[in-house]
């Protein structure tokens, strides 16, 4: 594709906006206005998903000025064309074609009929039913959400629909660790693409998680991200940041030349440069992994925390992920909230006051809770809550509608989802394995104790420690003894692992790879490769602390703890890389430790006291904070009140496991996942899903394209394109073999094979392709039917809404397609009722190109008069569907005012002017939806026999 300012091209995934004109070319990033919806879009040239607008002689235009002509000759200059066009009365005119109208409509069905531009019937059929499905996926109420290679869970489709729906998202997800933040992520992304309301991401994690963040967004949801860092960009030439200061102003924003970016938060955090590139590259959404890495304190903040807030200010939509939330204490805690919505956390005393208060409110809520949802609560019921509401109770006052508005008012509110272990089914059981070491002589009694007896070996001389700390030999005989099991050692130091690891390889003989923060990403990744690999790949990964983070490591079932942290936290991200979803066995901890050390003090801690070993504790921080004093006690100095240390800690853990199961934290759940929701929700994608109406439907996609369709097994199909295919570039189809399936079981357990869905780009885009362009919209055949007169003209028409409006608008909910048929005689009787599409599709015969064509010739002024007839009928029913789709419009946005307006109330940094720009979307949404049309899709000619 080439592209010259001043060229006209239609989006295929967007074709709402209307005709586009490149505004500008840069290298590798092309910029488009549309002047119908006064957008403007940046696509990279390589891949952007458009088509050049060209017209040919004998097709009408229409210009700026709404001057109606009909091309006479066309002119190709410098990439640009010049069209030489008639009016009604012959007057001949020059034409730019940056003087086209941009609402035109593309090639008609009319046109092309009256120009011989004839399709096949199964093309006709194709368009018919592309138009069926895609109204059927636009009313299915989960559009966005069934598009990604995953198993349907609950909780992450309710938070994915939730955060997904909104406009410029600004959520913490905070599930416990390995319940599926990242998948949760790329659904958002996903459904926030898809629907439009965001086109560009860029995402920010620690370096070990770059590479697995991108192959899961690729295999699970066809998101192709682009890495960013240092070496990409100079080798890339794009810019040069060591350069004289007016060239970095000369070179492009490597920013701007994708859609989709990822990198790590040091590349970002430590370059001004990327930061300002970043912030002026106009990101829709911002993800930031591990977010806990973003520390705040009110007297300094850090410089990774400056840096996202930098970016979080410009950035309209902004994910945060975190197993840990307050692991770096509330006041972290209560800062990545105010990255997120510094109007509603404007100040930390506030914050703390409320968080406090957020107890009192759970109580008096708990009864409230074990009542329908839809229940209509009595004066009587609503007194205790008056104190926590701000404003009148909104809608019916059902207990879920004032649970919403308690939510915005108090706590976390909307922004923070968390959902817990305890909450999710079919989680694995663990089971530990303590092993009592005696202490060797080459430690000190000393240097067993306190905080640095927990790993003593970072004392001591790297030679001594491995031959003599017992518990290297003990390791070294444990994997020898479950070899050919895989087994992830975890040790707190960089150092630590690395000299493992080397004595295993080199001198137990044990196939092993090291994995921890001083390796490069690429280094990372391959270990982590190597480690994964089942036939020749290594038995052990020796990860340290950091290194772990993150990472899936669930086909593995043995997890051994080297040393033991002092933070649950850490102890808990720790089991969570084989405690995840998609562990299938009981996981085994192993945990060595010495005897008469902080080692044994510890282990007798977390497993007598607080349980951890084997039940995952969502207040583990809390509890270690309560006994933090003792406990550092006990390590330096243990004598007999250990065992009162254990019992108090033992008693505390099931209080704190009691209160919560009694739903200290009931709203957060709530907030996190509703159930019946998430049970519609997930009814609602299987129904939309229809596989078999797939198959279908791909049968005949590939049929019209004449792509290649071989059988692979009764579940995949085997892709190929060939030289006969309709049209050059077929989206998302590969080169080579492609093999795919429609079932999403299959798919989930064939890596190698695509999951195809509706919202796969092979199918959407294809679609988007059908219904942008003129496949299949205007036919000819010939009907045996009785009641009609041989020779008698049977005109099968289908219109559909069309609405030119920004997508952020989200006006394809309101008003979808909605596919209009009529089947017309020449008198305008309509027959759509008595004869259906599917009847005539068996019985239609194909007619000869050119006896279609004289035929045609013969009849254009019946078959105009016909057209006109069904345009009246087709707008007698506009008014009624733009009615409704109004209506609906204003109801979802008034609600969104009433919200804001309530929150207001209570937190006076909600800005008037956010207020005001949903209050005015609700004329603008009105105004845009006045102005659809019911726009004629297909034509097909029937000729009876
Ligand atoms: N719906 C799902 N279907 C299939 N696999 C899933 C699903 N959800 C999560 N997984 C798998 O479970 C594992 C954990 O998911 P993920 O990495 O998203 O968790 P996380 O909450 O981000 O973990 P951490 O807290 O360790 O960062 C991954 O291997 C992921 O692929």
């Amino acid at each position: 594709m080439e592209f010259v300012v001043g060229q006209r091209w239609v989006s295929h995934t967007e074709a709402q906006l209307g005709l586009g004109v490149v505004s500008e070319v840069a290298d590798r990033l092309i910029t488009i206005n549309f002047p119908a919806v006064e957008e403007e879009r940046s696509y990279a040239a390589k891949n952007a998903p458009l088509s050049r607008v060209t017209y040919k002689e004998g097709e009408s235009i229409r210009t700026i000025d709404e001057k109606q002509l009909v091309i006479e000759e066309v002119l190709e200059n410098n990439g640009l064309y010049i069209y030489f066009a008639a009016d009604d009365s012959g007057m001949q005119q020059i034409v730019q074609e940056s003087q086209l109208d941009c609402f035109v409509q593309f090639t008609s069905p009319a046109q092309r009929l009256f120009s011989s531009q004839l399709d096949r019937g199964d093309s006709f059929r194709l368009r018919v039913k592309t138009l069926d499905q895609k109204h059927r996926l636009q009313q299915s109420g989960v559009t966005g959400l069934m598009g990604s290679r995953t198993n349907l869970l609950a909780h992450q489709i309710y938070i994915a629909n939730e955060v997904a729906q909104r406009f410029a998202p600004r959520v913490l997800l905070a599930d416990e660790v390995g319940l599926g933040k990242t998948i949760e992520a790329g659904m958002v992304i996903h459904q926030q693409l898809h629907t439009g309301l965001a086109s560009r991401v860029l995402l920010v994690l620690p370096p070990s998680l770059v590479h697995q963040w991108l192959v899961e967004m690729r295999r699970r949801f066809n998101l192709n991200f682009s890495i960013f860092n240092e070496a990409r960009l100079l080798l890339d030439g794009t810019d040069d940041p060591f350069g004289e200061e007016e060239e970095k102003d000369a070179v492009e924003n490597p920013f701007e030349t994708e859609q989709l970016i990822l990198c790590d938060l040091d590349f970002v955090t430590k370059s001004p440069l990327r930061q300002e590139q970043i912030k002026a590259a106009g990101f829709d959404l911002l993800v930031v992994d591990e977010a806990h890495h973003l520390e705040w304190a009110p007297e300094k903040a850090s410089p990774e925390y400056q840096c996202i807030e930098q970016l979080a200010d410009v950035i309209p939509g902004v994910l945060l992920l975190t197993a840990t939330p307050e692991q770096l204490g509330i006041e972290s805690h209560f800062a990545r909230l105010r990255l997120l919505d510094p109007s509603r956390f404007h100040d930390l005393d506030v914050f703390c006051k409320e968080e406090a208060g957020y107890q009192a409110l759970n109580e008096v809520v708990q009864p409230l809770l074990a009542l329908p949802e839809d229940t209509v609560l009595t004066d009587a019921q609503l007194a205790p809550l008056k104190p926590y509401l701000s404003g009148a109770v909104q809608g019916t006052g059902s207990v879920s509608q004032l649970v919403r508005q308690l939510l915005d008012q108090h706590g976390t509110g909307r922004v923070l989802f968390r959902n817990t272990r305890a909450a999710i089914p079919d989680f694995p059981e663990r089971l530990l394995l303590g092993y009592s070491l005696p202490a060797p002589s080459i430690y000190s009694d000393d240097e067993l104790r306190g905080v640095e007896g927990l790993t003593p070996e970072a004392q001591s001389d790297e030679l001594i420690w491995l031959s003599g700390d017992p518990r290297v030999k003990w390791l070294e005989e444990k994997l020898k003894e479950l070899k050919p099991e895989k087994v992830l050692v975890i040790c707190a130091n960089a150092e630590t692992a690395v000299a493992l690891e080397g004595y295993l390889q080199l001198r137990a003989g044990i196939r092993s790879a090291a994995f921890y923060e001083g390796l490069s990403v690429i280094e990372r990744d391959r270990a982590a490769a190597y480690f994964t690999d089942e036939e020749n790949g290594a038995q052990v990964l020796v990860c340290s602390e950091i290194g772990s983070e993150g990472r899936n490591f669930q086909f593995s079932q043995h997890l051994i703890l080297f040393d033991l942290p002092l933070n649950p936290d850490l102890l808990e991200q720790r089991i969570g890389r084989l405690d995840r979803i998609g562990q299938k066995n009981t996981i085994k901890i192993h945990v060595p430790y010495l005897e008469d050390s902080a080692q044994e003090t510890l282990f007798q801690w977390y497993s007598e006291g607080l349980n951890q070993f084997t039940h995952s504790c969502a207040v583990g921080k809390a509890i270690y904070e309560n006994f933090a004093g003792e406990l550092h006690e006990q390590l330096t100095h243990p004598d007999e009140a250990l065992a009162d240390l254990i019992s108090d800690t033992a008693r505390y853990t099931q209080e704190m496991r009691d209160s919560l199961e009694q739903g200290r934290d009931r709203l957060l759940e709530i907030n996190s996942c509703n159930k019946d929701v998430a049970a519609d929700l997930i009814a609602k994608i299987e129904a939309a899903e229809a596989p078999e109406a797939l198959d279908d439907y791909l049968e005949l996609l590939f049929d019209c394209f004449n792509i290649d369709q071989e059988y692979h097994s009764q579940q995949a199909l085997i892709l190929r394109p060939t030289e006969q295919m309709l049209s050059d570039v077929f989206p998302g189809l590969r080169d080579d073999d492609m093999t795919v399936t429609t079932d999403r079981l299959f798919g989930l357990s064939r890596e190698d094979v695509d999951f195809l869905s509706w919202e796969h780009p092979l199918v959407a885009d294809a679609m988007d392709m059908i219904l942008s362009g003129e496949t299949g919209n205007a036919t000819v055949a010939t009907l045996a039917i009785k009641g009609l007169p041989p020779g008698s003209l049977l005109l099968e028409v289908i219109y559909g809404t069309r609405c030119i409006a920004p997508k952020s608008l989200q006006l394809e909910s309101c008003l979808p397609l909605t596919p209009t048929r009529m089947l017309l005689t020449a008198k305008g009787t309509d027959y759509a009722e008595k004869i259906t599409h599917d009847m005539i599709n068996g019985r239609a015969e194909r007619v000869k190109k050119a006896t279609a064509q004289a035929g045609i010739a013969a009849i254009r002024s019946d078959i105009e008069s016909v057209i006109e007839k069904a345009d009246a009928l087709a707008a007698t029913r506009l008014p009624a569907l733009i009615e409704s789709a109004q209506k609906q419009s204003r109801e979802r946005l008034e609600t969104e005012v009433a919200r804001l307006t309530a929150l207001q109330k209570v937190n006076p940094a909600i800005r008037d002017e956010e207020i005001a720009h949903f209050t005015d979307q609700i004329s603008v949404a009105e105004e845009h939806l006045g102005r659809a049309i019911l726009e004629l899709q297909a034509v097909r000619v029937l000729i009876t026999t």
